[in-house]
């Protein structure tokens, strides 16, 4: 599986103007529903971006925007230096999409596909044939380049189609959750291209359901909520800003006197955040190696008897249920509750 850490020596492409520019980018749909409001955000050249958000937060209707598909109501964004508004033509020539489902036409071989999507982008001659001969390779498609992709397996069809979006090869690619759907298998593989694809300079920007995905390809993150971003930062960052590590500890006789000493006792950090559960008591920290011995002992010598200690991680899934719990102000909040506060709850 891939790793982030394996890839911080991918090249940035730093050079020249961001993949995305946007300020304060609107949409109001002609129904009046506000889909995206004042979404302010800069994604450097060569950046494999993540875009996250529950259903119906807005993403589609960003990437509709920075591809062109939609104009946006309010604010601007320009992509690879230029205009979504006054240069519309320029941008479609820097940018591919892969939609959500399939587009690759099941009559037509791999390589048909892929010189029907030329003719669409306008590469021809020479440029052509070695550019299609690239991309069956890249995808690993060589060997099956003459057979119908109505024969192909699903992730097939979507490597197949992933491909058809890079013939004029963009700067930028739109990926909007390509692996929907695919086995775990499959969805490796495709992970695997696409990491060759922004390796090799391509922008990524990538909608996922899988947050394991984002996890593993992703250099950053933003998350959409009800048309806001409420958070935009790296994946290790953003798990580090709701609580880094927790701490389960289960007692006898139920969670009420383990949580009272846990609150009185004051060992635990100022950041830690204290919840009960029906066996014991979760505390989210970011100094696990001390507080978890100090309220160990803490616990010990009042009296409360331990049966069970467990250190997990936290995981992209935290960083989204924090936001389905707290609202568009889940991740604003850079100093978590304090133990004391949460301790009035318990
Ligand atoms: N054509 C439209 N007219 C009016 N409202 C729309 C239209 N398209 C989308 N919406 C609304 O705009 C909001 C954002 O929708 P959008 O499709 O951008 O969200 P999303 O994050 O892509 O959701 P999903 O993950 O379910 O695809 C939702 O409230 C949706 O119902």
């Amino acid at each position: 599986m891939p790793s982030n850490a394996a890839r911080q020596d991918a090249p940035t492409h730093s050079d020249g103007p961001p993949a995305v520019d946007a300020e304060a980018l609107s949409l109001t749909y002609a129904d009046g529903t506000e889909a995206v409001r004042d979404v302010s955000l800069t994604i450097p050249r060569g950046e494999f971006f993540g875009f996250l958000g529950p259903n119906g937060a807005g993403k589609t209707t960003t990437i509709k925007m920075l591809a062109t598909l939609l104009a946006p109501t309010g604010g601007r964004v320009s992509i690879n230096g230029y205009d979504v508004v006054d240069e519309r033509t320029a941008v479609r020539g820097t940018v591919g999409y892969m939609a959500q489902h399939v587009s690759v036409d099941r009559e037509l071989t791999a390589r048909e596909n892929l010189q029907f999507a030329c003719e669409a982008y306008g590469v021809s001659g020479a440029d052509r044939d070695a550019r299609i001969e690239e991309l069956l390779d890249l995808v690993d498609l060589a060997d099956v380049a003459d057979t119908p992709a109505g024969n192909f397996s699903g992730g097939m069809q979507k490597r197949l189609d992933a491909a058809t979006a890079l013939v004029h090869d963009p700067a930028l690619v739109f990926l909007d959750e390509p692996t929907t759907g695919l086995d775990p298998k499959a969805r490796n593989r495709l992970w695997d291209y696409f990491e060759r694809i922004n390796d090799s300079g391509t922008t990524i920007f990538l909608t996922t359901q899988y947050l394991e995905e984002a996890d593993a390809l992703c250099d950053r993150l933003a998350v959409i909520r009800d048309g806001e971003l409420v958070a935009d930062d790296s994946p290790d960052a953003l798990k580090r800003r709701v609580g880094g590590t927790r701490l389960s500890i289960d007692v006898e006789g139920g969670p009420e006197a383990a949580a009272r000493v846990a609150r009185q006792s004051g060992v635990l950090s100022d950041d830690a955040t204290l919840d009960t559960t029906a066996d014991g008591l979760t505390v989210a920290t970011s100094a696990p190696t001390e507080d978890g011995p100090d309220l160990l002992v803490a616990l010990r010598n009042a009296g409360v008897v331990v049966t069970g200690f467990d250190i997990e991680e936290a995981t992209l899934d935290d960083v989204f249920l924090t936001i389905a719990d707290e609202g568009s102000s889940g991740l604003d909040v850079e100093d978590p509750q304090p133990v004391a506060a949460a301790g009035e709850s318990v």
